[in-house]
């Protein structure tokens, strides 16, 4: 069965003045049973806006979505006991760790306080259990919420952001939980990130987002296809080079330059002496396989 199904899903936010903001733009979505899957896309492409949709928060303007084969605004009560979600981190009021998983149990219906045990353990949150959320570190007060996310044991879950402003110890350490919970629940992961090596290392599969629709989808080696170059050659260069002239596409990181080549061993020679024609020098060269990072740069920036 899939997880998450979603056809022509539109998302338009009434505002006062305006006419309204489109936030999506006719969504198809499949995400099977058991994977991580990835929504990437520039700031207000729409992630946000279709994990809000998926995880029942918001009804959509138009659209239908089918969560674990229930309709979602149908059967909205039945699919939010077999899914979560976990976005920001935010717990209510001054309480510890501890009384806010409970609190979040018992709206569950969960009254057996081994199942917040669980979820402290699994999120390693034993030495924080007795302090208060709002005292915690940033990266503990994410942990709690994932604990959180999990109390109901959900078949889906969705994750906004997991890893936004932790610093990069922390976030290896989010991800490798996220990886580890997969592999120990039989569960779906839906997320948003911006990161595309943490898309490129937890997920299956990933969705770009641009302006509200999906502009390219499939496991991280299918999107690397999505570049007509598989390889890419990074030259620094000395000194300001500004506008250049080579048989390639390329990019400019400060004075540093990403062209984009199919062969890499056989298009640096050729680079560098065209640069050198233009009486642009090279400092140092490397060559290495394209990047996720380059396919959304061009997705984002593509029309
Ligand atoms: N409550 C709202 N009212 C009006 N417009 C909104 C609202 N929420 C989002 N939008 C608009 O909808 C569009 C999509 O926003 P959304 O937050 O879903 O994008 P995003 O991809 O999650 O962005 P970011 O990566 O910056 O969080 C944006 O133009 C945003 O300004």
């Amino acid at each position: 069965m899939r997880a998450v199904e979603c056809r022509d899903v539109w998302m338009v936010y009434r505002t006062f003045m305006e006419r309204g903001i489109v936030a999506l733009r006719g969504i198809d979505l499949d995400i099977e049973d058991g994977v991580i899957f990835g929504l990437l896309g520039p700031n207000g492409a729409g992630k946000t806006t279709l994990i809000s949709i998926l995880s029942t928060i918001l009804i959509p303007t138009k659209g239908e979505v089918r969560i674990l084969g229930m309709d979602a605004f149908k059967n909205t009560r039945k699919v939010r006991e077999r899914i979560n979600i976990s976005s920001g981190v935010r717990m209510p009021w001054g309480m510890k760790v501890y009384e806010c998983l409970r609190f979040y149990a018992m709206c569950y219906g969960i009254t057996d306080r081994r199942v917040v045990d669980r979820v402290i353990s699994e999120f390693e949150l034993e030495e924080h259990r007795n302090k208060r959320f709002d005292d915690l570190s940033t990266g503990n007060k994410q942990k709690a919420n994932l604990a959180r996310a999990f109390l109901n044991d959900p078949e889906v879950v969705f994750l906004d952001e997991p890893t936004a402003n932790l610093d990069p110890d922390m976030a290896k350490k989010i991800r490798q939980m996220i990886l580890r919970i997969k592999e120990e629940k039989d569960v779906t992961i839906v997320l948003t990130t911006h990161n595309m090596r943490e898309a490129e290392m937890l997920c299956d599969r990933i969705a770009f987002i641009k302006e509200g629709k999906i502009v390219a989808e499939g496991t991280s080696e299918e999107l690397k296809k999505y570049t007509k170059m598989s390889e890419r050659v990074i030259l620094k260069l000395k000194g300001n080079a500004k506008k250049l002239h080579i048989p390639y596409p390329y990019r400019m990181d400060g004075n540093t330059l990403i062209a984009f080549v199919e062969d890499a061993e056989k298009a640096l020679p050729s680079i560098v002496v065209r640069l050198a024609e233009q009486g642009v020098f090279v400092e140092s060269a490397k060559m290495e396989e394209i990047t996720l990072e380059d396919v959304f740069i061009e997705l984002a920036e593509g029309s």
